[in-house]
């Protein structure tokens, strides 16, 4: 039965708890936007106040000493930037994209068996928003979110429709993490080959988003502000837009605007460093804030791989910048306790790093 729009806990229990999403809601018909969905002023996407990235994509075809520096300035700098000639095959990219939308057109008794009351697998969820229980606001998404462990749990578990190109995309996409973290990891003094590289990417999640249209996509936003709490990430985007990096004063960006907008391009996947490689690099590395604005006239889909440390991996900066710098801007933690804070709060921009800040 559609809710009624103006009772927040009738929209919660048909959007979030039988998991008709915000698709759901948007298919029943809706003409505006529900009040738990509005979002205060300062956590609005303003795109008045908004350029575009002009940085062009950094062909990986040959990864020579000019690329690496090419990767590791966008890293210094605005920590996103796309790559093209990536490994990952652009039919494979296609079908990602048709794909996702397949999934979230499947009628809700398809999706609803995986969320997390019912899944059968702890590494499977569908779900909407972000912490959808503990956030003021609920964002304009839904998902499927899957956490590799091995291939026979994935084709055991994952939805049958989504999970050979996704793990084929799992595939093709380490290869592309690993020499991106390799090379920035040498950049700051580390060995090429070093073990603990397999560790600092050793998990991995999937996920399949979904934006459907807004009515009003000045007061929603699709993810609020955050940073990505692992290593790298790896994000296919469709032809929509809508990923914007907050820009900071320290980002050698004049500041003329509050955001930059990621603009699609054919056949590219954005890159952007997360919160570990940042305290890795003890802070030479942005781990920028993102967030996702709606439009009114596309559903968007976006394929975002997060590469995280093991659990229990320990994390500090590199003892060579450390040395290099005269100071240790984070303190030693373990990546699990990181990731438990962070879980046990809604999405709070880059606070999430001051759990590790020195001073
Ligand atoms: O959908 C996007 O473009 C970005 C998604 C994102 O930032 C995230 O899921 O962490
Ligand atoms: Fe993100």
């Amino acid at each position: 039965m559609a809710p009624n729009l103006d009772d927040a806990n009738s929209v919660f229990e048909f959007v979030v708890k039988q998991g008709n999403g915000i698709k759901g809601l948007v298919d029943s018909g809706l003409s505006k936007v529900p009040g738990v969905y509005v979002q205060p002023p300062n956590e609005r996407i303003d795109k008045e106040n908004a350029i575009k990235l002009e940085l062009p994509p950094i062909d990986l075809s040959k990864l020579d000493d000019e690329v690496g520096e090419q990767i590791v300035r966008a890293a210094e700098t605005l920590g996103f930037f796309q790559v093209i000639n990536h490994g990952v095959p652009l039919h494979l990219l296609e079908s990602l994209k048709d794909t996702a939308h397949k999934f979230f057109s499947l009628p809700l008794e398809r999706k609803a068996v995986y969320l997390p009351p019912v899944t059968p697998s702890p590494t499977v969820k569908y779900g909407t928003s972000y912490l959808p229980e503990k956030e003021k606001a609920l964002g304009w998404k839904d998902y499927i979110l899957m956490q590799y462990t091995d291939d026979d749990e994935a084709l055991r578990y994952w939805p049958q429709e989504i999970r050979e190109v996704l793990l084929e995309y799992l595939r093709s996409s380490i290869v592309l993490v690993k020499k991106l973290v390799q090379i920035l990891l040498e950049n700051l003094g580390a060995k090429r080959d070093d073990p603990m590289i397999d560790v600092l990417i050793g998990t991995k999640t999937v996920a399949m988003i979904f934006y459907p249209t807004c009515p009003n996509p000045d007061v929603t936003v699709g993810i609020g502000r955050h940073s990505d709490i692992g290593m790298l990430t790896v994000l296919l985007q469709d032809d929509v837009g809508g990923l914007y990096v907050k820009i900071e004063e320290a980002m050698d960006y004049e500041k003329k605007a509050e955001w930059i907008e990621i603009p699609p391009v054919p056949g590219a996947l954005v890159i952007n460093v997360a919160d570990m490689l940042q305290v890795l690099s003890n802070g030479k590395y942005r781990s920028a804030e993102h967030a996702v604005r709606n439009t009114n006239t596309n559903s968007r889909v976006s394929v975002p791989i997060f590469t995280m440390p093991l659990e229990t991996a320990k994390m500090a900066p590199l003892p060579q910048v450390v040395e290099k710098d005269g100071i240790a801007r984070y303190k030693e933690f373990m990546f699990g306790d990181y990731m438990n804070n962070i879980y046990e709060n809604a999405l709070d921009g880059k606070r999430l790093l001051n759990f590790a800040k020195i001073g």
